[in-house]
């Protein structure tokens, strides 16, 4: 396609060289948009936008030019709008314009076409151009200027008659099915002298076109379709630009005026003609329209038109989308991570807003239906993109809100004297508060998303949360209980066992029931704050039942293991057999009854095993059993609750163990008796009461001597005396102290002599001897130790 620059006077003043070489100059440039092999340019757009009318919307013109070859219809297109078309060589008469140019209108947003001229004589007989560049013309114009010579009116070929009526005829086809599609035939009659006045002339081409109108044949719905519905028709007159230089000038100045002056009564560019296609789309319709040509079919512009705005406004969507994906990705990555994305409704909001507004500022000018339609798809496309962001964000919000509302219980019932109750309703609240706000936020108001079935599932896990919550505070509760349970029954329970007496499960079952009692009003008052149902009250008191009666039995078998209950079994039975009545020890003597005794005692004990064996309260209403729900009721404790058989468990000892330790125990006693036995035989073995007599008979003698010596006397009284302040002084104790220390001193001292001496038998004397004789002679003493050594 060819391109060139002309020179395009200041102010739209019309330039003044015409010829081809002169045009060639620095300026607005043309564009070939169809060339002499009928190919449609590929570069309209591009040189639209380099023109600046790309972005004009609706605020173009678009003009062309019919005529025969070179009868000035570039000079005049040149003049008229200040383009810089070629123009005819005078001395070469040849043709000029070749397919079809266009040219931006030299100060207004006017597309201006010079055709190739009809009749050529380059063509001949071809015709096939100048039909389908007088259609494209027709079908893409508002105003078409047929240019013809003043002496070419009435002629019927000479005024390219014959190639109207095909074109009109065509055009009737085209426009035939909307008929609010106008144009403006603006016939120019050029070298107009004068003779016949204008008003003759246009009658003259009026009628001419009337005929052919009437004589077109048309389509059966357009019968009546008359020549004015679709077209208007006007008339200039210019004189002849050699001849009449100064008019010709003149006329074209006031012709100029009726394409650039908006308020010029004879203003051509009416509102009617505009074809509606936004300046962007222009370059893909008239290709189009080029392309139907080509294809000779009958043009349907209103098709065309959808046809325009279907790709157009799907151009523009994807643009739009192509920005508003690039905002999207951003914050997708994020939420797939799991992250709650603050502001997202707001972000999302304005990508919408902004995907939209400029699918609108460039779209709504194109066909109103495809329009509406391709924004809907647009509208289904940004939702989709949309939704599993807000569906992602809904997800994490959830997360975020159920790991706060835990976070919030546990601190909540870290505090002390804290309400269950209280706490899990303010979490639960707060936690629904910050889902709904944040939810709502998210989401778009023009969208049919939902954000409460989310809420729901978010209840339905934060109850399962708080549930779980209150299960394990309970049972940290129960814990709690059973300990202190088990504290408050140890010592009362020892005591009682170690009685012994035939009350005592009585009083152990009676301190167990009290204590239970207490343990039980106190779990009730503490699960109140707890929203506890009755079954869960019910399971909880169940298990602290059996985990009581379990403590209880520990205890029992903790008094009741073989050694303890030996030594209880021992001391009964010492108590019996060893101390009388009154608890005074018992001194055996041999008319004494010790195997009544020891069998009294012995068998009284042994009761005791049977005793401990089972617990069996003495009075029967004492007797405790386990409730039918206590044992019904389901446990959480599995453990528990598979080990525990109540009736089992009133079973101390079993039968082997009772005879096991009755064995054992008789062995003690046994040996009890046998020690009873000889402490009787060695109060008989003691010095009879003759032995004394005679040790009076045998020491008279030397008693009387102490007793009649006056110094033996006096010596017997100071030792007496002495022995009683001794023993009234508290004495003893040192006197014997101090007695065994020097004692062992004594025996110490004596025993390193003896070692001494028997270590070193023969040296100690020769060298002490030497020593003191020769004392300065150590040299000589040094030798000798030497000497020992070796
Ligand atoms: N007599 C006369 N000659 C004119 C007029 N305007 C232009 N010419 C001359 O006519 C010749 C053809 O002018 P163009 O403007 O090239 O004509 P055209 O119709 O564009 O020619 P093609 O593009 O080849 O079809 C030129 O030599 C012009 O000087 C006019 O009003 N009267």
């Amino acid at each position: 396609m060819d391109v060139r620059a002309t020179a395009a006077q200041p102010n739209g003043s019309i330039p003044n060289g015409s010829t081809k070489h002169n045009a060639l100059v620095a300026g607005a440039d043309r564009h070939q948009i169809i060339d002499d092999q009928k190919n449609f340019t590929s570069e309209l757009a591009s040189q639209l936008k380099h023109w600046g009318l790309h972005d004009t919307g609706f605020d173009y013109d678009v003009v062309a030019v019919f005529g025969s070859q070179s009868t000035g219809k570039s000079t005049l297109l040149n003049r008229v709008f200040g383009t810089n078309f070629d123009v005819m060589d005078e001395t070469r008469r040849q043709q000029t314009t070749k397919g079809i140019w266009m040219c931006r209108g030299q100060d207004m947003n006017v597309m201006v076409m010079d055709v190739e001229g009809t009749d050529g004589r380059e063509r001949g007989e071809d015709q096939d151009f100048e039909r389908k560049s007088a259609l494209f013309s027709l079908a893409s114009s508002e105003v078409l200027l047929i240019n013809l010579w003043e002496h070419q009116v009435g002629l019927y070929q000479g005024a390219n008659m014959g190639l109207l009526k095909t074109v009109l005829e065509v055009n009737l086809s085209l426009f035939g099915k909307s008929s609010n599609q106008r144009t403006l035939l603006l016939f120019v009659i050029r070298d107009f002298i004068g003779t016949t006045p204008l008003a003759n002339l246009s009658a003259t081409l009026t009628a001419d076109i009337q005929r052919i109108w009437d004589s077109l044949s048309k389509p059966t719905d357009l019968q009546e379709a008359k020549l004015t519905d679709y077209f208007d028709l006007s008339f200039v007159a210019l004189p002849h630009k050699i001849l009449a230089a100064d008019k010709f000038e003149n006329e074209v100045r006031e012709l100029r005026k009726r394409f650039v002056d908006k308020t010029n009564e004879n203003y051509v560019f009416k509102p009617s003609y505009h074809k509606r296609i936004p300046a962007d789309g222009v370059a893909f319709y008239m290709e189009n329209i080029w392309e139907q040509v080509q294809a000779n079919k009958d043009l349907d512009l209103p098709t065309q038109q959808e046809l325009l705005a279907q790709f157009r406004c799907d151009e523009i969507a994807t643009v739009a989308l192509a920005e508003f994906n690039e905002q999207a990705k951003f914050q997708k990555r994020p939420i797939e991570l799991g992250r709650v994305v603050e502001g997202l409704g707001g972000m999302m909001r304005q990508w919408k807003s902004a995907v939209l507004s400029r699918y609108d500022r460039d779209a709504s000018r194109y066909h109103k239906d495809v329009y509406s339609r391709k924004r809907t798809d647009l509208l289904a496309v940004v939702d989709s993109v949309l939704s599993p962001l807000f569906l992602g964000q809904l997800k994490n919000l959830h997360k975020a809100c159920l790991v706060t509302f835990k976070k919030e219980m546990l601190e909540g019932l870290r505090g002390e004297n804290s309400n269950f109750a209280d706490v899990v309703t303010a979490a639960k609240d707060k936690c629904e508060v910050s889902f709904v706000t944040a939810a709502k936020e998210a989401r778009l108001e023009d969208s049919d998303w939902v954000w409460e079935d989310e809420l729901e599932l978010l209840r339905e896990e934060v109850k399962s949360v708080s549930d779980q919550c209150r299960a394990d505070e309970t049972k940290k509760m129960v814990n709690q209980i059973e300990r202190n349970f088990k504290k408050q029954i140890s010592d009362p329970v020892e005591v009682h066992l170690n009685v012994a007496s035939a009350r005592m499960w009585d009083e152990v079952l009676g301190v167990y029931r009290e204590t239970l009692d207490k343990s039980e009003a106190l779990y009730l008052s503490k699960a109140q704050t707890f929203n506890c149902t009755d079954e869960e009250n019910a399971s909880s008191l169940a298990t602290l039942r059996r985990r009581a009666w379990i403590a209880l039995r520990a205890k029992i078998d903790e008094q009741t293991a073989d050694p303890v209950l030996l030594g209880k079994l021992r001391t009964h039975f010492e108590e019996r057999f060893r101390y009388d009545e009154d608890g005074i020890p018992r001194v055996w003597k041999p008319d004494d009854d010790i195997d009544g005794a020891f069998k009294k005692a012995k068998d009284q004990t042994l009761e005791l095993i049977s005793l401990y064996s089972r617990i069996r309260p003495q009075d029967p209403e004492n007797a405790y059993e386990f409730s039918a729900d206590t044992l019904t009721a389901h446990s959480d404790d599995h453990q528990l609750e598979e080990e525990f058989d109540f009736e089992s468990s009133l079973t101390v000892l079993s039968e082997t163990k009772v005879l096991d330790l009755s064995s054992r125990f008789r062995k003690d006693a046994d040996a009890y008796y046998v020690e009873a036995k000889r402490s009787t035989v060695s109060s008989i073995a003691q010095i009879p009461t003759w032995m004394y007599g005679v040790l009076v008979v045998l020491g008279w003698n030397e008693a009387m001597a102490v007793l009649f010596n006056p110094l033996y006397f006096t010596a017997l009284l100071c030792a007496l005396a002495t022995g009683w302040m001794i023993l009234k002084l508290g004495l003893v104790g040192p006197l014997l102290q101090v007695s065994r220390t020097v004692a062992n001193e004594v025996q110490r001292q004596a025993t390193d002599r003896l070692h001494q001496h028997f270590s070193q038998p023969a040296m100690t004397q020769p060298i002490a001897a030497r020593s003191r004789n020769d004392s300065d002679d150590e040299g000589g003493l040094r030798e000798e130790l030497r000497q020992r050594r070796l």
